[in-house]
């Protein structure tokens, strides 16, 4: 039995120091850390991002630093001693730390099932004997900041193979997969799965649903016959193409491929029939529909600057500043938050990705496709929905990929994902990177956790931001993030923290013009 003497939540931890039978120790997150260079370690970076510096109790701290570290952690004059949400910091950091062990097994059971061709994306399965721990990045977040040595430096990278490994595998009919690209770079949509059989059933009042009611000979002639010259784009299932209707309204029509048709019906009927619910100036809108013969076509408002991860990549010229990467981040918690409660049923979107966001001339963001989305639990009762695995590597949300249980918090976590995207420039997942920087939210938390939250933000961004507001922005992407759905915000929360940080935000600002 320990009694804690000293306590104090860092971030996402629970830090202790506590007398035992056996004399004092530091544990973090409950568990006991026994190597004093580590404890110094664990200290240094505590005292470092001024969390125990702010703690009542600093000048014990101080004196287990010096103890552990033989040096003095001094006050430094500018240090703020709020600088974190702590509450959501405090329910967030509880749990983190979940027993490695345990789940090891659902890992196994994963790895068995997997069918994929994982060469083709670089990826290796390691063995089941290795037990490895199940690939949450959370879990490898706090192995990152504390636990490091306890895990092998090979082990942690086939872990981090095996976030990819794990996504890759839970997902149904691997054959289909697409992981095609042009370029040779890392896809943007990387691995799509088609939509498993019907969830919604097609009402025979949907060919006319929407405000735009166009035959196919219409479509045709809008689109001068799906001319090359007008398409937007393509995803996983059709092609986009940019089409003006006679009394001169530009939208946007995707047609799904021939080949994808028969399997395609309930994707084109689930984005119908949810997309005809939805009015929110940040989901984009349907305008109509189209079911006839061998032809499938949506017909919706059109978005015209592009998806949020071409602007990431440079590819409109013009680098989105902060303020605008925070404004999309709200715009785009405010869409989730609609879906989730206040549409008429709960949708849960399922594959919130940036290239999933577009964007207005004003740089607003909507939210589109919602080829997966579905509705969520109708029974107040009911907490979750269990049902396939669906959406994009590198966004899934692990608690669903290890239970099969859907819920909001799983676009919560695609949230916390994409606001690193936003915050960096990089792709949740970039195989070309050195192995400590492949998974983009674990490298990230590191950097957080050993200060250099500067070190995450994207080098395309010429301007000094605040770093109260990044490191805000930072704590939230990770509470978004985190590994058990329990520890993660809802997305009105979500939206509210990000008003909070744009408030902050605008005052630096107008201090820094001063
Ligand atoms: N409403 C729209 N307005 C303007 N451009 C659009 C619109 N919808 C889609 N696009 C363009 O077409 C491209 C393909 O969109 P689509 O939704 O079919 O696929 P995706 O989301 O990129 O990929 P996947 O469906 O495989 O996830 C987008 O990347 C975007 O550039």
């Amino acid at each position: 039995e320990s009694v804690p003497t000293l306590s104090k939540v860092c971030r996402f931890d629970h830090v202790a120091y506590s007398k035992s039978s056996d004399g004092y120790h530091l544990s973090i997150n409950q568990e006991r850390i026994e190597d004093p260079v580590l404890i110094c370690e664990a200290l240094e970076t505590y005292f470092k991002s001024g969390c125990l510096l702010c703690d009542s109790q600093v000048e014990s701290w101080r004196r287990i630093g010096k103890e552990y570290c033989r040096q003095d952690f001094n006050v430094p004059v500018n240090v703020r001693c709020n600088h974190i949400s702590v509450d959501l910091v405090r329910r967030a950091g509880r749990k983190l730390l979940l027993p490695l062990s345990a789940n090891v097994s659902n890992f196994e059971q994963l790895t068995r099932k997997g069918q994929l061709q994982e060469e083709e994306l670089d990826i290796k399965h390691s063995s089941p004997s290795d037990n490895v721990p199940l690939a949450v990045p959370g879990i490898f977040l706090i192995c990152c900041a504390f636990m490091c040595p306890c895990v092998h430096a090979r082990r942690k990278e086939r872990s981090e193979h095996n976030v990819l490994a794990r996504q890759l595998n839970s997902m149904d009919s691997v054959s289909s997969i697409e992981v095609g690209s042009t370029s040779g770079k890392i896809p943007t949509t990387p691995l799509r799965v088609p939509p498993s059989p019907s969830r919604f059933s097609l009402s025979p009042q949907l060919s006319t649903i929407g405000s735009v009611n166009l035959s196919i000979n219409q479509i045709i002639k809008a689109t001068q016959s799906f001319s090359p010259s007008l398409r937007l784009g393509e995803g996983g299932f059709g092609t986009v193409y940019k089409a003006v209707l006679p009394d001169g309204l530009i939208v946007a029509i995707k047609r799904a491929k021939k080949e994808h048709i028969p399997a395609l019906r309930d994707e084109f009927s689930n984005e119908v029939e949810l997309l005809a619910k939805i009015e929110h100036q940040n989901l984009v809108r349907l305008l109509g529909y189209t079911d006839k013969g061998n032809e499938r076509i949506i017909i919706t408002e059109y978005v015209p600057n592009g998806t949020l991860r071409e602007h990431l990549d440079g590819q409109h010229g013009k680098i989105l500043d902060f303020k605008q990467r925070l404004e999309i981040a709200i715009d785009v918690a405010h869409a989730l938050t609609y879906l989730h409660l206040y549409a008429e049923k709960t949708i849960i979107h399922r594959d919130v990705k940036s290239s999933n966001i577009l964007l207005t001339e004003s740089y607003r963001a909507k939210v589109s496709d919602f080829g997966f989305a579905r509705t969520g639990p109708s029974d107040t009762e009911q907490t979750h929905i269990s049902t396939k695995v669906k959406g994009t590597a590198g966004y899934l949300d692990p608690e669903y990929l290890r239970t099969y249980q859907l819920t909001p918090k799983s676009d919560v976590f695609s949230f916390g994902i994409l606001l690193i995207e936003i915050l960096s420039g990089r792709r949740p997942v970039e195989l070309k990177r050195g192995i400590d920087e492949r998974i983009t939210v674990r490298w990230a938390f590191h950097k957080y956790n050993v200060g250099n939250p500067r070190d995450i933000l994207d080098p395309l961004l010429e301007e000094v931001v605040d770093e109260e507001v990044l490191g805000k922005m930072l704590s939230l992407a990770f509470q978004c993030a985190a590994p058990t759905r329990d520890d993660r915000p809802d997305m009105k929360e979500v939206g509210e923290q990000l008003w909070e940080i744009r408030r902050e935000f605008r005052k630096s600002f107008s201090k820094s013009i001063m």
